[in-house]
């Protein structure tokens, strides 16, 4: 459960979100919105990497101004640009990375990393520079290194973006079927035709909430 409680956002100068409040209890969210209308921002604040200026942000219960360490924890976050989340100089040693505080067996490790890799078609990727990969592969490489966690909640900010046809149907497939809530920020709108709920946000304000027909062909009407 993640929840937005007239939260504000300023940064420098700007006021970058404006009263936000929402909660969701729902499994698969969607946030889509013109650029700079805030919603890195927003996905942000789920694991407390922003903070609100005034009001409160609660995720799985606690409270993303107190309890941010104990929060990433249980949120796995996916930034648009894996480069920013490759910090290991081989795919399999970047995925086991993930998992160096998980006081597992070397062998344990392993397994897992593997595992991950062979679900999302890395496999044959695991001894090659994790820097050498195609952007589309990096952005895999990220998400196994996010699953091999199995966080509580998955927040993507703009997960298909470097993806072919192929694999972005890849990505769709995983959030049809993991069992776990999935916050995803994105421009990609085939991607969230299915979710359970989209929020719309211009201009740092929440303008649309709804089923995605409905929020999309909003957010359709206010581009136009
Ligand atoms: N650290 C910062 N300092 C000052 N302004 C910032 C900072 N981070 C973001 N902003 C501003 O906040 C606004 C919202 O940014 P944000 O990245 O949340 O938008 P977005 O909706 O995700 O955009 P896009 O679709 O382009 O990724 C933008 O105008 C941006 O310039």
């Amino acid at each position: 459960m993640i929840e937005f409680a007239d939260v504000h956002v300023r940064l420098g100068p700007r006021d970058v979100l404006h009263g936000v409040s929402a909660r969701l209890p729902e499994r698969r969210v969607g946030v889509v919105g013109a650029n700079g209308s805030g919603k890195s921002t927003l996905a942000r604040l789920i694991n407390g990497l922003a903070l609100p200026t005034s009001g409160t942000v609660t995720v799985l219960g606690l409270n993303t101004r107190r309890d941010a360490a104990k929060i990433r924890r249980g949120v796995g976050f996916l930034f648009t640009d894996p480069d920013a989340q490759i910090v290991m100089p081989t795919v399999a040693e970047d995925v086991a990375f993930s998992l160096r505080r998980k006081g597992l067996t070397r062998e344990e490790v392993a397994r897992r990393v593997e595992a991950v890799l062979t679900r999302y078609g890395l496999d044959g990727h695991a001894d090659h520079p994790a820097h050498h990969l195609s952007g589309g592969q990096k952005q895999l490489l990220a998400l196994c290194s996010v699953m091999v966690l199995e966080p509580e909640i998955l927040v993507m900010d703009e997960p298909t973006t470097l993806l072919d046809l192929r694999h972005s149907r890849q990505v769709a497939a995983l959030l049809r079927d993991l069992p776990q809530q999935v916050l995803v920020v994105t421009h990609d709108l085939p991607l969230l035709a299915d979710f359970d709920r989209v929020l719309v946000l211009d201009q740092g304000r929440v303008v649309a909430d709804g089923a995605p027909g409905e929020a999309i062909g909003h957010y359709r009407k206010i581009m136009s």
